[in-house]
Formats: structure tokens, C-alpha cells, sequence
């Protein structure tokens, strides 16, 4: 699940890695993602979410609708948000009349278009602690790259193993996960949205081989 109304997706602003809080929606929104997800009674034996407090916070939100607060939660940088770059805290609206439609879609949507980078990256404790650089920015396809690994090594293991897995993330981090999953093309993954607070259930095979795809409106 994409976590909930951001004050930045408030404002229309970029946000990438910057720790934007929940706006009082987004909260609300998670709550009823939850309640949705808790009908299903879906039994998770992990949750994953990133650094990332928007995320970490709907993934709190949604494991207390459920019941199933006490679960083990991991963090992990690889599933922060795709870097904006010098983008964040910038008005969508105004860069699009800045460069243009093509080229504002093109650094929102398409695979490999990196957006302009930070001169400067400040060091964070998180990242150091993590033992890893903060990016001056990231193409959807750079966002892939460290994610997937995550993916492969630590969630895959335990749906082989038949355990439920709950992943709360971001917009982008989550088209490079269902681009891997759904096995979908460098220019098919341009039209992918993901909303917020809205979760998607996947069904696999043993193969895993998506069998079932729902999304929880
Ligand atoms: O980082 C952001 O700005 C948002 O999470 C999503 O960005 P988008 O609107 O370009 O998908």
C-alpha cells in the first residue's frame, strides 16, 4: 500500500526523500484502508516500510486497524521513495509550466529520465547509520535497482514460505515493485499509477506468478 495523504501531496509539491508528515486525510484514509484490509482477515507475518515517517506511520495506522500491531516491522531505506532530486520542495504545477508537459512527465513517469540532481546532499543519521549515501537524485530505474535486491533477499523468502507480507511505501518505489512483479516493460510502466491509501493484494503461485490481483477501494 502507497502510504496516505502527505502535506506535500497537499501542496502539490515533490517530495522524494524529503520526511513530510501524514496530512489529517491521510491519516483518516489509512484508518479506513485498514478497516477495508482487516475484512479481508488476512493474517501478514511481516510488515516492510521505508524511512520514511509518512510510510512507517500509515503502515503503523493500518497494523492497528488490523489487529496485528505485535508483528515484526522492517525499515529499510531500499524502499523509500524514488529521489527526486533538486525537484523536491518544488510546486509540480510551476515546473510543469517551467519545462514543459513532456519533459515534467517524462522526469514523473518514465523509466530511466533522472531529474536534476542536488549539488549538495546533507549527511543524515539514517542513511549513515545504514551505512549508505543519500542520492543527489534517481530515475524510477535506480530506484528499481536497490529496491528489487530487497525484495528478492528478504520478502521473497517468506512468501515462499506461505507467509503473508504487508509492504507499505511510496508512489514510485512502489511502480518499480509492481513493474518486477507484473513483469511489465521500460515504456509500459510509464502509465502505472498507484494511489494513496488504497491497498493492492497480490495473490502468487508457487512460482510466483501473479494468480490474483485486488485492489481494496
Ligand atoms: O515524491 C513525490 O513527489 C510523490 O511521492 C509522488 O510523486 P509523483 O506525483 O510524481 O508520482
Amino acid at each position: 500500500m502507497r502510504h496516505g495523504e502527505s502535506t506535500a501531496n497537499y501542496d502539490h509539491t515533490f517530495t522524494g526523500w524529503s520526511d513530510v508528515s501524514l496530512t489529517a486525510k491521510g491519516k483518516a484514509d489509512a484508518h479506513e484502508a485498514g478497516r477495508k484490509l482487516n475484512k479481508t482477515g488476512i493474517q501478514f507475518s511481516d510488515a516492510h516500510t521505508s524511512y520514511l515517517k509518512r510510510a512507517i506511520v500509515s503502515e503503523n495506522i493500518v497494523l492497528d486497524e488490523i489487529n496485528q500491531l505485535w508483528i515484526p516491522q522492517h525499515k529499510t531505506w531500499r524502499l523509500n521513495e524514488r529521489h527526486y532530486g533538486a525537484l523536491r520542495g518544488k510546486n509540480k504545477e510551476q515546473v510543469k509550466q517551467e519545462v514543459g508537459e513532456q519533459q515534467f512527465m517524462r522526469w514523473r513517469r518514465s523509466f530511466a529520465a533522472v531529474p536534476p540532481r542536488l549539488q549538495e546532499v546533507d549527511p543524515k543519521r539514517r542513511y549513515q547509520t545504514a551505512g549508505i549515501q543519500e542520492p543527489p537524485a534517481e530515475s524510477l530505474k535506480m530506484a528499481y535497482q536497490r529496491l528489487i535486491p530487497y525484495w528478492q533477499d528478504e520478502i521473497v523468502p517468506k512468501l515462499i514460505d506461505g507467509k503473508n507480507q504487508l509492504v507499505v511505501a511510496h508512489g514510485s518505489s512502489l511502480r518499480a515493485l509492481i513493474k518486477y512483479i507484473e513483469n511489465i516493460t521500460d515504456t509500459g510502466i510509464d502509465g502505472v499509477e498507484v494511489h494513496n491509501a488504497t491497498p493492492i493484494i497480490y495473490t502468487f503461485n508457487h512460482e510466483l506468478q501473479v494468480v490474483n490481483k485486488e485492489l481494496i477501494k
